[in-house]
């Protein structure tokens, strides 16, 4: 008998209402997915479409207002906010479009943060075999303020994997970068991610950086609108442009 694969990340009927005056949003209006382990999706869909909260609740950054957001078997929404932050910091890993780096830290420092936060010994194999991985040797000792775009999210990728985290989500990880910087980051992400076997979650507007996953789950209005596996970057738009990006 074949045992099925616990998924990295579960939802249940997500739902998330933000207040608006007297009435309210529906940011997310009852989503339901399951990521296997070890892969990599994209997330896309018209502005407001509710991307960024998706991410945001699956991370555990954001509670769902009903529904179940599972991490790894666990589900968040059963936990303390002390116990949801601990396996944030044990369990997974961000990148941001706005890099979010210590502007007084150096390279190495800020790619040893969140161990040096967690009270966990660095480990410098780890971190070595990173800084070469996303062609950083030779700049540790850099500030933020020295870096291009493109290194500086080389830098927050390096961080977000230091701790070897089950589940890695990116927002808009490639948004402020030119189209041939943002895809040689996204590369460094991937192929990073797929050496150290984590599963990967990608919101983009950017059809090129959702090619290069091996799912792509399209939302409209806090909804989930279809997928597409292992599209073409002109499969994709077709597809946003029939949700009229
Ligand atoms: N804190 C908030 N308070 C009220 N409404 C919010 C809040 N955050 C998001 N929303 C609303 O929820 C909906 C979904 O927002 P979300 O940021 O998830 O969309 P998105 O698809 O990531 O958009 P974009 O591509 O523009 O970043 C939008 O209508 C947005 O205005």
């Amino acid at each position: 008998m074949t045992r099925a694969v616990e998924p990295a990340v579960r939802l249940v009927q997500v739902r998330r209402t933000y207040r608006d005056g007297g009435g309210a949003v529906d940011a997310l209006g009852g989503v339901s997915l399951d990521l296997a382990p070890g892969s990599f999706t994209a997330i896309m869909g018209p502005s407001g479409s509710g991307k960024s909260t998706l991410l945001n609740c699956a991370a555990g950054l954001d509670t769902p207002t009903s529904g179940a957001a599972v991490i790894g078997g666990i589900n968040l929404t059963t936990l303390s906010p002390d116990a949801v932050t601990r396996l944030r910091r044990d369990r997974v890993g961000f990148v941001f479009q706005a890099y979010n780096l210590v502007a007084h830290l150096t390279v190495a420092e800020n790619v040893a943060l969140p161990l040096t936060l967690a009270g966990r010994a660095p480990d410098d194999r780890l971190r070595r075999y990173l800084m070469h991985a996303v062609g950083l040797e030779g700049m540790e000792h850099r500030l933020p303020g020295e870096l291009s775009g493109g290194q500086a999210q080389r830098v927050a990728i390096a961080r977000a994997l230091v701790t070897r985290p089950a589940v890695v989500f990116a927002d808009e990880p490639t948004g402020a970068l030119d189209s041939h910087t943002g895809a040689q980051v996204l590369d460094v992400l991937r192929t990073t991610a797929t050496a150290l076997g984590q599963t990967l979650v990608v919101v983009t507007h950017d059809a090129h950086v959702a090619a290069a996953a091996d799912r792509v789950l399209f939302l409209a209005d806090g909804r989930l609108a279809g997928w597409l596996e292992a599209p073409t970057a002109d499969e994709i738009s077709a597809r946003m442009t029939e949700l009229g990006r």
